[in-house]
């Protein structure tokens, strides 16, 4: 192994830029060259390759976005895309590609590695979606920036006593949803992972009135559907002026949490070395405080939802009726 490259693809996550910059160190540390590829597989279907040195990843351990660009490209899903994409590897006389991104991101790295490129991915994506790993880059700082704008959606709230409906970030998964709701003390977590019942979330708005509470806060999953309907319902069904506020992109920028820099400085040296040791086909990842990796078929086959411990769940609902 003498020249490996990175790419970030899917939607960009807190931590991307920390996690270029580990990659790029480490594989210099250990004698190698480093490319990076700009805008994910758009990027390596069209040959938009850079080398890299030390400079180039200097300043950006704190910097939210990926300097790398990101994409979602569709072409990379057809076999003559992929081809096009192992051309411009051979090409250019890469050895080794690490793919950083979320699921998707690693069905595509699955695909190279089946037809023979070594490929080893890092899970970022704020939605901390992906099976393999008990955490993915980015989701730390996603969670604690809905965190602080709840807290400050709480103060209105309560001024002005009316229910407030939070949309945040989650395509398929409740995980953001979960964990800000819980951190923000809302009275309903809404989920894709447990079914929605509109009466038991309008029961409990209800009764935190008649207990002389003067705010509601709703936290709803992306996932489940739109907070605006949700915010229709609970309007007509208490009868209380009901606001919804859709966090959205917000959620996605900003400066990397400790956590996610130190998770990001962990899963990129390591999917390095193991590039190195002539492991491949692997996403590395987090089990029980343990950095370990899963071949990408196993990441595809597990299902996320299936992993989710709702007893995290169940806490949040004890903790506030
Ligand atoms: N089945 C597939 N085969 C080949 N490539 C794929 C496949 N699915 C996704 N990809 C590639 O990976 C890219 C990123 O996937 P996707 O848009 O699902 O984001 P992601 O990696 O899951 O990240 P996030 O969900 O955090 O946005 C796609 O645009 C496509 O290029
Ligand atoms: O930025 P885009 O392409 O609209 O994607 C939004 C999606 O990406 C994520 O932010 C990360 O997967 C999801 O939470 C969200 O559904
Ligand atoms: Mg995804």
């Amino acid at each position: 192994m003498k020249k490996i490259a990175v790419l970030t693809s899917g939607g960009d996550a807190p931590g991307m830029n920390t996690t270029i910059r580990a990659v790029v160190r480490r594989g210099i540390f250990k004698g190698l060259e480093v490319y990076g590829i700009y805008n994910g597989y758009r990027g390596l279907i069209d040959g938009n390759f850079v080398s890299m040195n030390l400079g180039s990843v200097g300043d950006i351990i704190h910097r939210g976005g990926t300097i790398l660009q990101s994409t979602r490209c569709e072409e990379f899903k057809t076999v003559e895309g992929q081809d096009k994409a192992l051309t411009q590897l051979k090409e250019k006389g890469i050895d080794g590609l690490i793919v950083i991104g979320g699921d998707g991101t690693f069905k595509g790295a699955e695909q190279l590695t089946a037809q023979g490129f070594p490929t080893n991915g890092i899970p970022g994506t704020i939605d901390n979606d992906i099976a393999g790993t008990e955490y993915t880059i980015g989701f730390d700082t996603a969670v604690n920036t809905a965190v602080e704008a709840i807290d400050k959606i709480r103060d209105t709230a309560a001024s002005h006593e009316r229910t407030y409906v939070v949309e945040v970030m989650g395509r398929d998964a409740g995980n953001i949803a979960l964990w800000a709701g819980m951190c923000a003390g809302a009275e309903s977590i809404i989920i894709p992972e447990v079914d929605y019942d509109a009466e038991n979330v309008v029961d409990r708005i209800k009764k935190g009135y008649e207990r002389g509470k003067t705010h509601s806060i709703i936290v709803i999953a992306e996932g489940v559907g739109k907070g605006t309907e949700i915010g229709k319902v609970i309007k007509e069904k208490t009868g209380f002026d009901t606001k919804v506020t859709i966090l959205g992109h917000i959620q996605r920028g900003g400066a990397p949490s400790a956590y996610d820099r130190m998770m990001s400085n962990q899963l990129g040296a390591k999917a390095v070395d193991l590039l190195i040791d002539g492991k491949k086909g692997v996403m590395v990842g987090l089990k029980n405080n343990q950095v370990i990796n899963t071949p990408f078929k196993e990441v595809e086959k597990e299902k996320h939802k299936q992993m989710m411990d709702l007893s995290t769940y169940h806490l949040a609902r004890s903790l506030s009726i």
